[in-house]
């Protein structure tokens, strides 16, 4: 009856505001913890999460005494639906503690793992270095990234690969195995049948597993093609290490886990001669520092006619690795609950990719902005590959050659369609070659959540899924004592990861969208909407909605009715003159890989 549900609005009005309060305290000791790890910011934490559990439980036993599904109101009816999941907080009181510490432990852990470097044993030396007297503090930010980066010696990129598996991975093991425990355990307690389901849960649609495996069908030719070529480049580089109808070795594609191959451009660019389409080195000729990559950023947004990041954001953010204190390097983007207090934490290098990843995080804070004024229970991503896609949206503007050259970070180049190529081929070895990665790297957790991967052998599913999908193989032998899956930050950092594969396919599709309402005609991939005030607004309309509405019905207001769903048409038609491209190139090759349909280890 209305009564009801009147006093239910009145409830959540109540819950609006105690929540937002307990929620920025919670924040504020996450962030004090994030950004100087220590024994008592971490307690401080854990206490004030063990505080806020309590508070969602007590509101839970609340809510769920309304008979909010008979509520006329679907706003108030929708907000309810979230407020009857309480997530962790639905476990006993020591089960709640002690997964809340594994957290901890497992972030602490991975944040302040440091490995020795690699010491080339010369040939002749009488007696070999003295290991003792080598300092064993090697960070994978910024060291292992830049060495995995820039290094073109195979002993020691397999050494630091190795290195960081095996010290990274090997102690996170055991603790994750009882996270996965008690994590299935909260999950039961909210009604789902593990984790896994409570996380898909999240895209609200039946067949998800099936819309993702067609999604990853249909963009599978492009990725073969492109590690087809890669692997015949890395053959003429290291010779038989990399077969020309096998899995390309995981430590030789510029990156700790393969998932982004941008760090191979200079040594593989299909035409050498035109100009790069790395501004690297122009960032650092013209003196950028951390802070000025962000403006650069926060200033696309302004020009689109949406929100600038507030001036609280420069102070109160971390946007360079202190070096007096262990901080979480990776990067990410905190929204306070307060509707005002936004900040990133990176530790950002003056490089391509930071300035990439700088956008990708401002995609979060400019949507934490937009939909500030929702209830909290609706201050979310439509789902939370839009979240991640947001950024990205915009990068895909910003790293044109057009739009590079205007803003001076790579010199005037004539309209040419070998320029173009190159162009393709560097935004391809950042979004097509993650494809395969953001895919399965849930594909596994989810598995080992419902015990289709039993924990003995987790390692060698994650191997067989890295062959089957991506097409790479570890450059040394594994074994069950190693957990390689825990060298991966999302991993221990319990951050689901399917939505960076929903991102990765959404974000061509938004990218469609705004360039035609900026009035762009021609290729996709030359679309820049910089300045354009019509893109701008429709995007805000987007963002404004939060979690308020059903993420189809989004798309379906983006596409004017055109669609609902994830569509790989958008993302293929940018990639098209890449993929007639490649198949020209690769008529000698044997795209694919043993191993590749069947998914078990040859
Ligand atoms: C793609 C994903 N991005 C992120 O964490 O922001 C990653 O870095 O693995
Ligand atoms: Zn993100």
């Amino acid at each position: 009856n209305n009564t009801d549900e009147k006093e239910a609005l009145n409830f959540l009005l109540a819950y609006d505001r105690e929540a937002s309060a307990m929620c920025n305290n919670v924040m504020n000791t996450q962030w004090d913890f994030n950004t100087n790890i220590t024994e008592s910011t971490k307690q401080r934490m854990l206490e004030t999460q063990l505080e806020y559990a309590k508070f969602q439980k007590d509101v839970w036993a609340t809510a769920t005494t309304f008979k909010w599904k008979t509520f006329r109101d679907p706003s108030i009816r929708r907000q309810f639906k979230v407020l009857s999941v309480l997530g962790r907080a639905a476990l006993p009181e020591e089960k709640l503690k002690e997964i809340q510490q594994l957290l901890a432990d497992m972030r602490d852990i991975y944040s302040r793992n440091r490995v020795c470097p690699y010491v080339k044993q010369p040939k002749n030396a009488s007696l070999p270095i003295r290991m003792e007297s080598v300092k064993c503090n090697l960070a994978l930010d910024p060291d292992l990234t830049r060495i995995m980066a820039k290094s073109k010696d195979d002993n020691e990129l397999t050494y630091m690969w190795q290195q960081w598996h095996d010290e990274t991975g090997r102690p996170l093991r055991s603790k994750f195995m009882r996270y996965v425990e008690l994590s299935n355990e909260a999950a039961r307690l909210n009604g789902f049948k593990d984790t896994g389901d409570q996380w898909r849960a999240s895209y609200d649609i039946e067949d998800f597993n099936s819309e993702l495996d067609e999604l990853w069908m249909g963009l599978r030719p492009l990725y073969q093609q492109l590690h087809a070529y890669v692997r015949r480049r890395l053959h003429h580089q290291h010779g038989k290490i990399v077969p020309l109808d096998g899995p390309i070795p995981a430590h030789l594609l510029g990156n700790m886990w393969a998932q982004s191959w941008s760090n191979l451009y200079d040594t593989t660019v299909p035409f050498p001669n035109k100009n790069s389409m790395d501004v690297t080195l122009s960032l650092k000729r013209q003196g950028y520092d951390p802070v000025r990559m962000f403006q650069l950023a926060d200033q696309f947004f302004v020009s689109l006619g949406m929100k600038s990041v507030p001036d609280s954001f420069w102070t109160a953010s971390m946007l360079e690795k202190p070096l007096d204190r262990e901080v979480v390097c990776h990067a990410s983007a905190w929204d306070f609950c307060n509707g005002r207090d936004f900040r990133i934490k990176q530790c950002t290098e003056v490089t391509m990719e930071d300035l990439t990843t700088a956008h990708h995080e401002l995609g979060h804070i400019q949507y934490y902005m937009q939909y500030v004024n929702q209830p909290l229970a609706f201050r979310e991503g439509a789902n939370p590959g839009f979240h991640e896609a947001i950024g990205d949206v915009v990068a895909l503007s910003v790293s044109t050659p057009k739009h590079m050259q205007k803003i001076g970070l790579l010199d005037k180049a004539a309209d040419d369609p070998e320029v173009d190529i190159n162009y393709l081929y560097s935004m391809a070895l950042d979004k097509i070659a993650f494809l395969p990665f953001g895919f399965l790297l849930d594909q596994w957790r989810w598995k080992v959540f419902s015990g289709e991967i039993p924990f003995d052998q987790m390692n060698k599913a994650w191997w067989d899924l890295r062959l089957r999908y991506q097409g790479v193989a570890p450059p040394v032998n594994r074994s069950e004592h190693d957990f390689d899956a825990g060298a991966k930050y999302h991993v221990p950092a319990n951050t689901p990861y399917i939505r960076y594969f929903v991102s990765f396919v959404l974000q061509f599709q938004l990218h469609k969208v705004l360039c035609e309402a900026s009035g762009h005609v021609g290729p996709l991939h030359k679309c820049d909407i910089y300045q354009s005030r019509e893109a701008g607004k429709l995007l805000a309309e987007l963002l404004k909605l939060g979690s308020s509405k059903p993420w189809p019905d989004a798309i379906r207001i983006l596409t004017r009715g055109r669609t609902s769903r994830m569509d790989p048409g958008a993302i293929m038609e940018y990639f098209q003159p890449l993929m007639e491209w490649l198949q020209k190139q690769n008529t000698e090759e044997k795209a694919g890989w043993r191993g590749m349909n069947s998914g078990i280890t040859i």
